[in-house]
């Protein structure tokens, strides 16, 4: 079992230790109830059995030391398998290139760090309890044998029959389970629809109940009776294993003591048995856990793997200078292709050819779905191209830069994310922050203390401008911005294209926008036209307006 297996691993060298602090309990225990199952032999005569006084006390301060002793160790064996995954998961995350990112979803990581992880912590303590049960049954049985041979073989016979019954209902309810994670992850891309789509959902009562009625409660049921299906198999292979155990008793009641000359054996077996009763029953009660946590484990094992898969040691974070750009970017036959999904071809942009030169503005521009947004995480190397080159001054973008070139950009996505504080920029000076925000009207709304600013509750137009205030702050020397201006006000806009721009350029930014506002395009220096994944033209209006300044041109 995966499970098993896993704490073993994560027990390292102190396996060997932790195995027997878990063994002991489980054989003090049979011991000690060995001792009570002398009762039957007490004569009132003998008085106080000191010895057994003695052991009975000793074998039970050694169940309650080593128990809590290997509860502690298997808490702490899981506490720091916990912290490592979680900062491996990071770690792995932060590695990925971002179509492996998409491809493997957030849903997905997030069930790995959220419920995964968690069913392993919450079952590994009852691991402890598992082994000290088995054992006790073990040295239970093993007293068993050498108080009557032949009640040891009957015994074993049924207990035998009662593993047998219940490891295929154990099965059947494993494979029910199975379907009930799937459907449970199901259920969860509903229910982050309702979560995200609140306001839509909230405003269209029609989607709200197609949602709710036909996958949220649709797949919640599901669940529900996946989960019914496999506790009651659960519960059939406790009854029929509770069926054998009933036998059992009856048999030493009423055949044992036949094949017997002590009489008081039948009592001594049936008060063993009556204390592994308590241990059967949690053993089949803590089963369905480790069938749970060990599909857990099958999980996280998977995802790992996907990691390993997906992520390239190459792109591994690691802190760079930070870096220029001297003469420009140049892309050569560039492109990239989505993955296919549900049988349709993904969407492909490129092959694309263009150059940038250091310090230029270059407006992208093209109707919707041309791939302009694409082309901008090919070109910011997030996307890594299914074919052809990208030069940074010259030489290739490779394994070995780059992280480096990626450190050329700061960018303003669509989607972009606003940090709750300016992580990896030190040194930063509030005073300049500060002028920032009166820059972009936000200094009577958010401030800047200790290093955080002091919300990020604002408007979608304002939190747009405190992240350009955030890619700004980068210095990096390319800035690309993704329809940023789209909801900004009307004289925002204008300073955006007339002012910061410019600015940025005069400072000798190279800088990248994806626009819609054609009546600014003429303040570009390249203006690149996309359409259904190509650039199919690349205009020069600033040169033409030079050239317009110089004279009328040599060829019309
Ligand atoms: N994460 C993704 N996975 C698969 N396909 C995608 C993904 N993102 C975009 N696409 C595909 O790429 C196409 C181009 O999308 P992209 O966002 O690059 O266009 P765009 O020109 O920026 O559009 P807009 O002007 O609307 O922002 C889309 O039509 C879609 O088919």
């Amino acid at each position: 079992m995966k499970f098993f297996r896993l704490l073993y691993e994560e027990a390292g060298e102190g396996r060997l230790q932790l195995l027997i602090i878990s063994l002991v309990p489980g054989i003090a225990m049979a011991l000690v109830i060995a001792v009570v199952s002398t009762v039957t032999d007490y004569e009132q005569s003998e008085g106080l059995q000191w010895q057994l006084l003695a052991f009975f006390v000793l074998g039970c301060a050694v169940v309650l030391f080593t128990m809590n002793r290997a509860l502690n160790a298997m808490t702490a064996i899981v506490a720091g398998y916990l912290s490592r995954m979680r900062i491996h998961i990071a770690d792995q995350v932060r590695s990925l290139n971002l179509s492996a990112f998409e491809n493997i979803g957030i849903v997905r990581i997030r069930n790995a760090v959220g419920h995964d992880l968690q069913t392993v912590e919450e079952t590994a303590p009852a691991v402890v309890g598992l082994i000290y049960f088995t054992m006790q049954l073990i040295v239970s049985a093993i007293y068993i044998g050498y108080l009557s041979p032949t009640a040891f073989a009957v015994t074993m016979v049924f207990l035998a029959g009662a593993v047998y019954f219940y490891r295929r209902s154990y099965a059947d309810a494993e494979n029910l389970w199975r379907r009930a994670s799937a459907g449970e992850a199901a259920f969860h891309k509903s229910f982050e629809h309702l979560l995200g789509g609140f306001k839509e959902v909230k405003l269209n009562s029609s989607r709200s109940e197609d949602l709710y009625a036909n996958y949220i409660v649709a797949r919640s049921e599901l669940v529900e009776d996946l989960r019914i299906r496999s506790g009651r198999r659960f519960n059939h292979g406790q009854s029929i294993s509770d069926v054998f155990f009933y036998a059992l008793m009856g048999a030493m009641v009423f055949a044992i003591p036949h094949y017997v000359t002590d009489l008081s054996v039948p009592g001594k077996i049936i008060t063993v048995i009556v204390f592994s009763s308590g241990a059967i029953t949690s053993i089949v009660r803590t089963l369905p856990m480790v069938s749970r946590a060990n599909l857990a484990v099958e999980s996280l094992e998977a995802l790992d793997e996907e990691f390993a898969r997906r992520v390239k040691e190459a792109e591994k974070p690691v802190i760079t200078e930070p870096a220029s750009l001297g003469s420009g970017l140049t892309m050569r036959r560039l492109a990239y292709r989505y993955d296919a999904r549900d049988g349709e071809r993904g969407f492909s942009v490129g092959p694309c050819d263009l150059d940038i030169d250091a310090g230029e503005l270059v407006f992208i521009v093209g109707g919707n779905g041309s791939g302009k947004s694409t082309f901008v995480k090919l070109m910011t190397r997030l996307y890594e191209p299914s074919d052809g080159v990208l030069l940074w001054d010259g030489a290739a973008v490779a394994n070995g830069n780059v992280e480096a070139y990626r450190s050329l950009f700061s960018v303003i996505f669509t989607d972009f994310h606003l940090f709750d504080r300016l992580y990896g920029i030190d040194d930063i000076d509030p005073a300049r922050v500060h002028a920032l925000l009166k820059d972009m009207q936000l200094a009577d709304k958010v401030a800047f203390r200790n290093g955080r600013f002091s919300t990020t509750d604002l408007s979608t137009g304002q939190r747009k401008r405190l992240a350009m205030i955030v890619a700004l702050l980068e210095e990096r020397p390319v800035c690309v911005f993704d329809e940023w201006a789209a909801d900004q006000d009307p004289d925002f806009r204008r300073s955006y294209y007339e002012a910061l721009l410019p600015r940025l350029k005069a400072e000798g930014r190279t800088v990248i926008a994806i626009t819609h506002d054609d009546r600014y395009f003429h303040l570009a220096d390249k203006l690149v036209w996309m359409e259904e994944g190509r650039i199919v033209r690349v205009d020069a209006p600033q040169r033409a307006l030079a050239d317009a300044d110089d004279g009328p041109p040599l060829h019309p």
